[in-house]
């Protein structure tokens, strides 16, 4: 008989929960539950400050799922929600402990977010093709799929399969064209609906920061879901974001957004490096003719009166997108196309000031 969410759940009520007295599941800490074939992974959402007492707690809910009947392996990760705020600390010295703001990551350079105020507008394009660019530059490039709505990455970056974590604590990236790549979309079923709440979010976020095997990086790129939603906050205010760039179309609804996108980031203090405008104009596969479909200038006149730079211009192609589809970026299966020199002309850009 194959294997269910019920019969898994039904074993972990088997364990309790130290905290509440009640079992794991009663509790609500087992989060986001995934059942495919032999494979069971599930998150124990916990109060990071009782990380200690729950290890043994993770350690009976594994044994508990692995005796199940045609269960192979077994992933259970604690992950924290986010705690109430302390009572205050009146001992100065462990108050001066405290890690204040956002922090650095262990071994990343530089974090660029890439951010739209829209969905659809080619963000994710940017961003996969930009860490191809940068890892042809040879610069160390990590990309983070922070898409949670609708990662895009592995396909983009031609990578399947899930990452492992062979220790059950860290996370083993995946790894395509130069570009050590991981996204919160592989974290759970493609055809399972995830709703994902704010402290489930942040959760994850801290989960792909901290315990993926990211190595040494010059820099991540962070693509970012659309909007200005929990995820781009939560990233800035607990990381030292170094700086934005921010994609738009044409169009001025999209430019809106898009301002939208920037004065959050002028808010939280992250530089905005530059505006990307993408699908700028279209390009005919057949006879090259060139059309300013979705209108011009604009966020060329926006970028100015924001006095960011506009970074690129990049042409709407079908090459653009049927390489990203199978899994090669224009950058890496046509790198001397115009296409793909826009995009190449950017990271070089970036490289040169010290940005990437
Ligand atoms: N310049 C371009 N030329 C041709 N197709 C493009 C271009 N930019 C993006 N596309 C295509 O448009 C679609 C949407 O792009 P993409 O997924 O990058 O957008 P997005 O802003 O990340 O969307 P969302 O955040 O809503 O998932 C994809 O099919 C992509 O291949």
């Amino acid at each position: 008989m194959a294997l269910t969410r019920d019969a898994v759940l039904t074993a972990l009520k088997d364990i309790s929960d130290p905290v509440s007295g009640s079992d794991v599941v009663a509790a609500g800490i087992i989060r986001a539950l995934n059942v495919e074939g032999g494979t069971v992974r599930f998150v124990l959402e916990i109060d990071p400050a009782k990380a200690e007492t729950y290890n043994p707690v993770r350690d009976a809910c594994e044994a508990a799922v692995k005796a199940l009947d045609g269960v192979e392996t077994v992933s259970a990760v604690l992950t924290a929600h986010s705690a109430p705020k302390p009572p205050p600390d009146l001992k100065a010295q462990k108050a001066a402990q405290q890690p204040q703001g956002p922090q650095k990551v262990a071994g990343i350079d530089r974090i660029i977010a890439v951010a739209s105020g829209k969905g659809g507008v080619g963000k994710s394009t940017v961003s996969v093709n930009l860490a191809c660019a940068l890892a042809a530059e040879g610069r160390r490039v990590g990309l983070l799929d922070a898409d949670v709505y609708g990662p895009s990455q592995p396909r983009m970056l031609g990578v399947s399969g899930r990452p492992a974590s062979p220790d059950g604590k860290t996370i083993l990236p995946l790894r395509n064209h130069g570009v050590t790549m991981m996204s919160i979309g592989l974290m759970t079923n493609e055809r399972e609906a995830v709703v994902w709440r704010g402290p489930m979010l942040m959760g994850a976020l801290q989960q792909m920061m901290g315990q993926v095997q990211w190595g040494a990086l010059d820099v991540l790129i962070v693509d970012l879901p659309p909007g200005t939603g929990d995820v781009a906050m939560t990233l800035a205010q607990k990381y030292a974001l170094d700086g934005a760039l921010v994609v738009s179309t044409p169009q001025d609804v999209a430019l809106l957004d898009a301002r939208k996108g920037m004065n959050m980031f002028e808010k939280l203090g992250t530089p905005i490096y530059g505006l990307i405008e993408n699908m700028s104009t279209h390009i005919c596969s057949n006879c090259g003719h060139e059309e300013h479909i979705f209108g011009h200038g604009g966020v060329a006149a926006e970028a100015e009166s924001m006095g960011v730079p506009l970074l690129a211009e990049i042409p709407l192609h079908l090459d653009i997108r049927t390489s990203s589809d199978g899994g090669a970026p224009i950058v890496v299966s046509k790198p001397d196309s115009p296409q793909a020199t826009a995009f190449r002309d950017i990271a070089r850009r970036l490289v040169e000031a010290g940005q990437a």
